[in-house]
């Protein structure tokens, strides 16, 4: 046993903070007189940590879940770049079961903490319109690349800064974005001009939209045109969130506050 023990030292040797994911109370608690920082990082503060980050959703996958806590961390100033730390996590149901030492680098802060838990909607209808694109980019329609816009979160504001290409089949119906029938449905209304608008909430409030942001034009990257362009500018006229699928390059890219926030090949996903 000596070498295993001699590895889990190792692990957790010199690390500036020690990150505690979901954990419970009396496992917190015996990390009251820890010598390292201890941030605990939960869909609640269940356990009252001084120092805590919410994760915006539980993530099944572990890593994807030490990537958001460690990046939600680093938003928060807990953690920086070059920073060593040891992340406590459960893998099967077993409490805390592994321990994970990582290295904060550039390369983990990819912004998507803030897009899922800085914008208006909520995080759940953030990941899933960003499923439909990534999916729409993997597959395109009927094996031709596609673009799309998907307008996200403060609709009214949107749907007063856009007026209809075509009539809006989603006028008079109550669906929601993550559900598979309407993802069929977005994916097939994708081949048609325009932007889809997404409330809070993840209800399809409008398809067909045409944008017209009175925000001046925002940086984007070279080679991308109009749907870029509106897509930016309206994250800055309002509180929308854009994500948008380019049939150009196949790159799904974010936009919040006229920014351009994150950037994802979708066959790399
Ligand atoms: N203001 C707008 N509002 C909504 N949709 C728009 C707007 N401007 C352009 N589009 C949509 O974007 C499509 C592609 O336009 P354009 O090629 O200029 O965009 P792009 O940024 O280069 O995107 P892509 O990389 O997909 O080509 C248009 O056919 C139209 O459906
Ligand atoms: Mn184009």
């Amino acid at each position: 046993m000596a070498s295993l023990t001699d590895h889990l030292a190792d692990l957790v040797a010199d690390v500036d903070a020690a990150l505690l994911f979901s954990p419970t109370s009396s496992f917190y608690e015996r990390f009251a007189d820890a010598e390292v920082e201890v941030v605990v990082v939960a869909p609640d503060n269940d356990v009252d940590a001084e120092t805590f980050v919410e994760l915006p959703l539980p993530f099944d996958n572990v890593k994807d879940r030490i990537g958001f806590g460690i990046e939600g961390a680093m938003d928060a100033d807990l953690l920086a770049e070059g920073d060593e730390v040891a992340c406590v996590a459960s893998v099967f149901d077993g409490g805390s079961d592994a321990v994970v030492r990582v290295t904060v680098d550039e390369g983990i802060h990819t912004g998507i903490y803030d897009l899922f838990a800085n914008s208006r909607a909520e995080p759940s209808v953030i990941r899933d319109v960003f499923e439909v694109a990534i999916e729409l980019g993997q597959k395109g329609q009927k094996g031709k690349p596609v673009g799309a816009l998907f307008v996200v979160g403060d609709a009214g504001k949107v749907m007063n800064k856009s007026r209809p290409l075509s009539y809006n089949p989603f006028e008079k119906s109550h669906v929601h974005v993550g559900d598979p029938i309407v993802n069929v449905m977005l994916k097939e209304f994708s081949r048609l001009d325009g932007a889809f608008v997404v409330s809070d909430s993840g209800k399809i409030v409008s398809a067909y939209r045409y944008l017209e942001p009175a925000a001046e034009g925002v940086d984007i990257p070279k080679g991308l045109g109009a749907r870029h362009m509106a897509g930016g500018a309206i994250t800055r006229d309002t509180n929308a969130t854009a994500i948008v699928l380019s049939e150009s390059d196949g790159l799904v890219r974010a936009f919040k506050a006229g920014e351009l926030v994150l950037e994802i090949d979708p066959e790399e996903y």
